[in-house]
């Protein structure tokens, strides 16, 4: 798959998750296999007035091609984030028009976008127009069950020059309650020739090629499926690409990667903000391998008490060992 001149490793794309997909998440999920990553949504008159955190959003040291997604509401802003945004080494821009979240929408960004398309292409325009990147767009079904609009909204980006388009099966008023409704992403299938991605609840191999027949898309986007397990996207693209199934990484592995992601998350965000960070990574990374070893709620329950709290990196590597460690006593019982 093609977005604009840029193939795509394979048919799994990481979700831009707010407050999980940053930096040091993203190139982990990369070196593991992931076809695409796609950072967090960022403030595009953040991203122009520099502010810390969107600058660090936009890090792209090690994560291949690089995604930035912009979320705003006025045309101008868009623009002139889109123009820092590939002035900063983006190699594609993703316009957010899926946020459900109130803060978002009350200013009018993310899904708010979507009940009204004639706005919502003047930021699509002007955003493509401002960069030569390919520009690519994450939307929702529509605002309600009664405004299942994406197809029309998918129709004229592609017209404007849109170049990807993903859709999460749920509708804005929906959030994150039900089921992602896959077969619904069929009638935007029929409106548009550009790749399209098909992203909500997919958590394993089956419910991607599941996804994949019912929508007609492209390619997959996962999303919190992968917290604790980055290395989940990459093992179902190659899955989808050979046929071959993989068991989840060892223990060892499992406990190689949190650690170079604890590392990581430090060393981007700063040891005071990073220990802040690290936490739920390391608290998602600690229950999949639980689950993995079999390992009693108890054992879990004390290592993350310990780990969780901890705002020494000796302490919490050493910790780690040790959890894992047990973890593994656990699996061989
Ligand atoms: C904690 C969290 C943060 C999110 N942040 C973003 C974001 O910054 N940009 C975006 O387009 N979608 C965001 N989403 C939505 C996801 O990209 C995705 O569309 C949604 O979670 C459904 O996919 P999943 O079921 O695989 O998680 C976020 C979702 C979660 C749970």
């Amino acid at each position: 798959m093609k977005i604009g001149d840029i193939e795509i490793a394979n048919r799994v794309l990481l979700a831009p998750m707010s407050g999980v997909t940053d930096a040091p998440f993203r190139r982990l999920a990369a070196a593991l296999g992931a076809g695409l990553v796609v950072s967090e949504m960022t403030a595009s008159d953040d991203l122009v007035k520099g502010r810390r955190m969107s600058v660090l959003r936009c890090e792209a040291t090690g994560i291949g091609p690089h995604v930035v997604q912009l979320a705003g509401c006025e045309a101008s802003w868009m623009a002139e984030g889109a123009r820092v945004a590939e002035a900063s080494g983006a190699d594609i821009i993703d316009i957010n028009m899926g946020c459900p979240a109130r803060h978002v929408t009350g200013g009018q960004s993310g899904s708010a976008l979507m009940r009204d398309l004639d706005h919502a292409l003047t930021l699509i325009e002007a955003t493509i127009s401002a960069v030569k990147v390919p520009v690519t767009l994450k939307m929702r079904l529509g605002w309600d069950d009664h405004s299942l609009n994406a197809p029309e909204l998918a129709r004229r980006a592609e017209a404007a020059g849109v170049q990807m388009i993903t859709v999460h099966g749920r509708t804005r008023c929906q959030f994150y309650k039900g089921e992602a409704d896959w077969g619904a992403v069929r009638a935007v299938r029929d409106a548009i020739g550009i790749p399209l991605v098909v992203n909500g609840d997919i958590t394993s191999f089956e419910k991607a090629v599941t996804a994949l027949e019912m929508s007609g898309a492209d390619a997959v986007m996962v999303g919190r499926g992968a917290q604790g397990q980055p290395w989940l996207p990459g093992q179902i693209g190659r899955r989808l690409e050979t046929g071959v199934a993989e068991s989840a990484p060892s223990l060892a592995d499992q406990l190689n990667y949190v650690r170079a992601l604890y590392d990581d998350v430090c060393s981007h965000y700063g040891l005071r903000i990073g220990l802040r960070h690290a936490r739920k990574h390391l608290g998602w990374a600690l229950e999949v391998a639980a689950q993995c070893s079999r390992a009693p709620a108890m054992t879990l329950k004390t290592w993350r008490q310990k780990i969780l709290t901890a705002d020494n990196p000796h302490r919490v590597h050493r910790s780690l060992g040790d959890a894992f460690d047990d973890f593994a006593w656990s699996a061989a019982a």
